[in-house]
């Protein structure tokens, strides 16, 4: 299999850069790489490995590539007001410090607004998906999935709670595996009504 074969026929834009992937770029960063760490590039168990990391890297970033109005675009109106909770969703995502994952998961509920506007459950993994398949901090993940159902939902209030262990923090550095950092974006009534909060806190824990 070649780098191109997972190619879509259309070429995605970053949503940063406007640049499309470049495949042939990550290929030789992998091998220099692979020289800078006392290795030979050409033995015959890495020979395949620069264009493999690009396709696998293609696929962890590929949500550089996605624009979350696309994964929002269908809504449609169920008249319910009340809250709509996914939980533990699982997401594997890349610390933007030292590119190694963090994982772990993700719990997103929403209380339509207004118009009464809901969009499929899928889509909110998809969401989650989308900001984690970035170069990413855990804090700017929970906000930007928060936001982009604010903007697109027109939510009467949101909450997202991530739930990660990252590997820069057990496989090296500190080394204290199985810590888990827990970040949370409130937004509308979330944010303004403690009791509507307190209680999706508690629907999110199973309590
Ligand atoms: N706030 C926040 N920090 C993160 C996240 N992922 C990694 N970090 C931290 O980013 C920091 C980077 O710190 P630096 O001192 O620049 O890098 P470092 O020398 O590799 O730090 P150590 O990990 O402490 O060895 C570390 O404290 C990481 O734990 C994240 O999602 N959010
Ligand atoms: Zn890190």
């Amino acid at each position: 299999m070649t780098s191109t074969d997972q190619m879509p026929s259309v070429e995605l834009r970053s949503v940063t850069t406007g640049r499309g992937f470049d495949a042939e770029r990550a290929e030789a960063a992998v091998r220099e790489l692979l020289i800078a760490v006392g290795e030979d590039p050409d033995r015959e168990g890495l020979r395949d490995t620069p264009a493999r990391v690009a396709r696998a890297y293609r696929e962890v970033f590929s949500g550089m590539f996605t624009d979350p109005a696309d994964v929002l675009a269908k809504t449609f109106d169920e008249d319910h007001r009340e809250l709509v909770l996914v939980r533990d969703i699982p997401i594997y995502s890349t610390c933007e410090h030292h590119l190694v994952p963090f994982h772990g998961v993700a719990h997103i509920g929403y209380i339509p607004g207004k118009s009464g506007a809901v969009t499929g459950l899928s889509k909110l993994a998809r969401l989650a998906d989308l900001y984690a398949k970035r170069p990413q901090v855990q804090e700017r993940l929970t906000s930007q999935v928060a936001d982009a159902l604010v903007d697109r939902l027109d939510p009467a209030g949101v909450l997202v709670v991530i739930e990660c262990e990252h590997l820069c923090m057990s496989m090296r550095g500190i080394r204290k595996p199985g810590s888990v950092t827990t970040t949370s974006a409130v937004r509308g009534i979330m944010r303004t009504n403690a009791s509507t909060r307190a209680e999706a806190m508690g629907l999110l824990r199973g309590t």
